[in-house]
């Protein structure tokens, strides 16, 4: 790979430990077919020195080739490697790529396909932190533009960089950009959450570089940064949400001695002697111990001192808790903090988008995987679906593929529920179709109906299999059973 810094060749460590210490921004491109994603992925490769020299080589050679770009490097080639992959028939749906600068490095998803862009761009854009919506000058803001900006407002990218590219082909002319920022104004009230959106607009010459790497002296009229260092400089909406949250991956029983409740932090961070409640059950107890390493590796008669313990632990580390009193708890439930409890509910107002050809159906029984929970659920009503060309709300009883609703969901059984906005991690989840078992939407969780204590939708156990549930509990307690009530 050509040196991206003269550290690499005079001190590896010293480069390898400010590279380990850089903070990481991921993003997501948007743009309608052609408007130059390939190519401005490519530049950004390029210009940021990602690129291995032979690889370099080769793209120069099929350039010269295929002669799309006359004389310059057609830098999408570069990422078009995935085109023929897909041909091959393996299924990429985003690709992630990599480069950094000197103060960051940065994730690109690079989101491919046209018919199911949606299903691709909501993939990429869940744990995106930026978005950047290529608009072909020639073209201005079409009707992708909007279906690009509105989702990825909904799935809270509190960052949106408006890149007008092929500057090049309308003479940098500043008239041109002002009237395609005053279009693309037009649909911000219509984004969700925009009021906590930042906002950039910048012109740029993917194919060329203009105001990529440094202002571009053909487009003197732009005073704002350029697009390398706008991406080292936007400020990144880290998930702030100091709630505690750890959802239960698996109940760790190793030997007798020791039984731990183990999953990543989703959030927030716990302490030894904190207080805790379990949820749904609401049962309480106080963190005896947090373990550090895996406790898998524990010894069959092991006692505490096998273990490696720590005095607090941080999302998004992967943990393991113990607790002082003995209460039942399996995978799927959630461990908070007894100070930032949330709703607990079996009925949610969520947003969905659909993923699948076949249609959504009301009443048709799901599954629903959020965190580490698994549930049954049906979709109860469809409160509106979204044209994301008119950004009005349209009534109807199913949903199609790439459609964005706001649904009632009922779900088999209680689950603490936080909203997406305040936690993507525990208020978003994948619907599954129970018989292809392949996954036809994700959601987003609004908020929660409150439906006091028992769930009004359980079905009533029978008391053969309220006993057979106790017979498991008793005498098989590594295999996590729930207590039915
Ligand atoms: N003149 C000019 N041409 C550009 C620019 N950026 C991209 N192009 C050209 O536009 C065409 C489409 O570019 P791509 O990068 O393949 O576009 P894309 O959005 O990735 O297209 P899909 O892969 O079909 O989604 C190519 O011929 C590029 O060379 C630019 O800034 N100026």
């Amino acid at each position: 790979m050509a040196h991206q810094s003269d550290l690499i060749a005079e001190n590896i460590e010293q480069y390898l430990k400010e590279h380990e210490h850089k903070e990481i921004l991921r993003f997501i491109t948007c743009g309608s077919v052609d408007d130059g994603k390939s190519t401005l992925i490519g530049r950004l490769l390029y210009d940021s020195k990602m690129i291995f020299e032979d690889q370099l080589a080769s793209i120069e050679k099929d350039s010269k080739k295929s002669g799309t770009t006359g004389d310059k490097i057609d830098l999408a080639l570069l990422v078009d490697g995935l085109a023929s992959e897909r041909e091959q028939g393996i299924t990429i749906d985003v690709a992630y790529r990599f480069f950094s600068t000197d103060k960051r490095k940065f994730i690109i998803a690079d989101t491919p396909g046209h018919e199911q862009y949606t299903r691709n761009m909501a993939t990429g854009a869940s744990t995106a932190d930026l978005a950047i919506i290529l608009i072909d000058a020639r073209q201005g803001v079409l009707t992708q533009t909007k279906r690009h900006s509105y989702i990825a407002s909904l799935l809270g990218i509190k960052n949106l960089i408006v890149a007008i590219n092929k500057m090049d082909l309308v003479d940098f002319s500043q008239e041109r950009f002002k009237e395609i920022k005053k279009d693309y104004e037009e649909i911000i009230p219509n984004l969700p959450g925009n009021a906590d959106i930042n906002f950039n607009y910048i012109p740029i010459s993917a194919l060329d570089g203009d105001n990529i790497v440094s202002n571009s002296a053909k487009c003197s009229w732009y005073e704002g940064l350029p697009l390398m260092r706008l991406l080292d400089s936007v400020e990144i909406h880290h998930d702030e949400n100091d709630d505690f949250r750890l959802p239960v991956q698996y109940v760790s029983r190793p030997h007798l001695n020791f039984r731990g409740f183990s999953g990543t932090i989703a959030s927030g961070k716990i302490s030894v002697g904190d207080e805790i409640t379990v949820l749904p059950s609401r049962k309480i107890s106080v963190v005896k111990s947090i373990v550090s390493n895996d406790v898998k590796d524990l010894r069959p008669i092991g006692k505490d001192e096998t273990v490696e313990t720590i005095e607090t632990a941080y999302a998004p580390m992967a943990t393991t808790i113990t607790l002082k009193d003995e209460i039942d708890i399996s995978r799927g439930d959630m461990i908070v903090k007894s100070n930032s409890i949330p709703q607990v509910s079996n009925k949610l107002n969520v947003m969905v988008v659909w993923m699948d050809e076949k249609p959504m159906e009301l009443n048709n029984s799901y599954i629903i995987k959020r965190a580490t929970s698994v549930i049954n659920g049906s979709f109860k009503a469809i409160e509106f679906k979204k044209d994301i060309n008119s950004f009005k709300e349209i009534f109807t009883d199913s949903l199609e593929l790439n459609d964005i609703a706001k649904c009632s969901l009922s779900v088999d059984r209680q689950i603490a529920v936080d909203s997406y906005y305040e936690n993507r991690h525990t208020g978003s989840f994948i619907i599954i179709d129970r018989y292809t078992n392949s996954t036809v939407g994700a959601g987003m969780i609004v908020d929660a109906v409150e439906t006091q204590g028992k769930d009004e939708e359980l079905r009533e156990y029978t008391k053969a299999e309220i006993a057979l549930n106790q017979y498991i509990r008793d005498n098989f307690p590594e295999w996590g059973c729930k207590e039915i009530l």
